[in-house]
């Protein structure tokens, strides 16, 4: 490898290019940038124009990649496309030449331009946008490959680099230098750990006119989230709550019953009804769900909660009604999230369980909710606690109730606790068959995730004596297996806050 790519192997490269015709796109500027990225780590340049290129030259002896922009009536190509350029960037000072190599009509071919760099005594660092094009450069002999040209052969821009290109091009065997939308320094790093030979980092240090864009357009995105309340609805089994939401404040809530035996086009027409009073004063919309969704898609989890035939385009259905797009979760999911942002959370990884006719429950790990692969993360109710029972099915308030009437007593939940509270014997067998489940569960979750705490909601989960109950189960593990356990604090208003939330971060 020659002593010039040596010199900037595995090491950060940085591209001076001032955005043109802005207030920094002067020579003098463009050697301050150089300098300053020298004397901070940076090991090589990139530098575009024959004037900028003589000034930095003059300052420094790093290498330097140099290159050309035009912009072309007769060609889409705008790096180095003539060979005069390549003659004036070996003249002015040059180490690596840069030119587009994809495969588009262009000026000159490729191989020429390539030839006549290295004819030059310089490098040839193909520019290019597939590993088709990388294939061709490398059979020409370039010396070096840049996946510069990704993302920007039509099509919309993306944001992330191209790492599936880059793996693919380290492959062939030719020095590769990644390049193109990295702005963040674990994204450099990233493009070292997939073999990189170096990374050239251009906006990201260079354009203060971009990063300050960037800033300034995630902050006015929170902006016009946060200053209007969000819409949120959480259609559960029982009924269905619509609520305009003020960050962790309900402003005001509409709610109903949801009718098990209609369908979801009329749950949905429900939900715009209760939302029609409030039809100018919102954002963001937010909905929970009981059941998966997916991609916009909702399937039901248990049939017995709520009877979603499979796949029902519940987001296209909502947006006809409301008129702009919602942002969905599985119930418990947004309400981890609620519990998460502004209840017993309070920005701890958490998992939340909530107990109560069924069991649900959601993870946020790292800041993260997850909803996993398709959207069931989290449904800890529907785990097997032997082969084809689900866990729920042995501890949920339909379990008291079904096993309070096994035992001749035909009560629901709330009355086996009002009976255990009487101190009814077979109340308090019934509650301790379903702690026994639900504490085995959160020691396991604990195995699973670690999390910080444990927050336990649901009308069972937070009714009296429940929680002490799972407590005297878990009280023998040593301290780092134990289960940190908080009741939640949102109460029956989780869903709708965390699906509120959840919205306005999308916006
Ligand atoms: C596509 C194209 O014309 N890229 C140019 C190539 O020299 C420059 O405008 C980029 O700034 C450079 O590639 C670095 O990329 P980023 O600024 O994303 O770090």
């Amino acid at each position: 490898m020659s002593d010039c790519l040596q010199r900037f192997a595995s090491s950060l490269v940085v591209s001076c290019q001032p955005v043109p015709e802005g207030p920094l796109d002067h020579p003098d500027q463009v050697v301050g940038f150089a300098l300053a990225a020298l004397a901070s780590g940076g090991r090589g340049l990139r530098i575009e124009g024959i004037a900028n290129l003589k000034a930095v030259r003059a300052a420094t002896d790093a290498p330097i990649i140099g290159l050309i922009k035009r912009d072309l009536d007769t060609s889409p190509i705008r790096i180095t496309p003539f060979l005069d350029d390549v003659a004036a960037l070996a003249e002015a000072g040059a180490d690596i030449i840069a030119f587009d190599a994809t495969d588009r009509v262009r000026p000159v071919a490729v191989a020429e331009l390539c030839k006549a760099v290295q004819a030059h005594g310089k490098l040839a660092m193909a520019d290019i946008s597939t590993i088709e094009e990388a294939k061709a450069a490398v059979a020409l002999g370039v010396d070096v490959v840049g996946t510069t040209m990704s993302g920007y052969t039509g099509g919309p821009e993306p944001s992330d680099p191209d790492f599936p290109l880059l793996a693919a091009a380290v492959r062939l065997g030719r020095p590769v230098i990644a390049e193109g939308r990295i702005r963040v320094p674990e994204q450099a790093a990233e493009a070292i750990r997939l073999g990189a030979h170096g990374v050239v980092v251009g906006s990201a240090i260079t354009r203060p006119e971009h990063i300050t864009h960037w800033f300034a357009d995630a902050i006015a995105a929170a902006r016009a989230a946060s200053a209007r309340p969000s819409l949120a609805f959480d259609l559960g089994g029982t009924k269905t709550l619509v609520a305009l939401v003020d960050g962790d404040r309900i402003v005001e809530a509409n709610e109903r019953t949801t009718d098990r035996h209609l369908d979801p086009d009329d749950w949905c027409d429900a939900i715009a009804e209760l939302a029609a009073p409030w039809q100018s004063r919102y954002g963001a919309i937010g909905g929970a769900v009981t059941g998966v969704v997916h991609a916009g898609r909702w399937s039901a989890l248990n049939p017995g909660t709520l009877p979603v035939s499979a796949n029902y385009p519940l987001a296209d259905a909502l947006e006809r009604r409301l008129g702009r797009p919602v942002v969905l979760h599985n119930d418990a999911q947004a309400a981890a999230w609620g519990e998460y942002r502004f209840g017993a959370g309070a920005g701890r990884d958490l998992l939340f369980v909530t107990v109560s006719t069924g069991i649900g429950g959601g993870a946020v790990i790292g800041g993260r909710l997850l909803t996993g692969r398709g959207g069931v993360a989290g449904s800890v109710g529907l785990t097997q606690e032997t082969a084809g029972v689900p866990l729920e099915t042995l501890a949920s308030g339909r379990f008291l109730a079904d096993a309070a009437a096994a035992l001749g007593h035909a009560v629901d939940a709330p009355a086996v606790f009002a009976a255990a509270a009487r101190g009814e014997a077979w109340a308090s067998a019934v509650l301790d068959r379903s702690a026994d489940v639900a504490a085995r569960l959160l020691q396991n979750l604990q195995l699973l995730f670690d999390p910080a705490i444990m927050v336990v909601g649901g009308g069972v989960g937070l009714a009296d004596g429940y929680r002490a109950r799972l407590e005297a189960r878990l009280a023998h593990l040593p301290p780092h297996l134990k289960p940190e356990i908080r009741a939640a604090a949102l109460g029956k208003s989780a869903g709708v806050i965390g699906a509120a939330d959840l919205a306005r971060r999308t916006l």
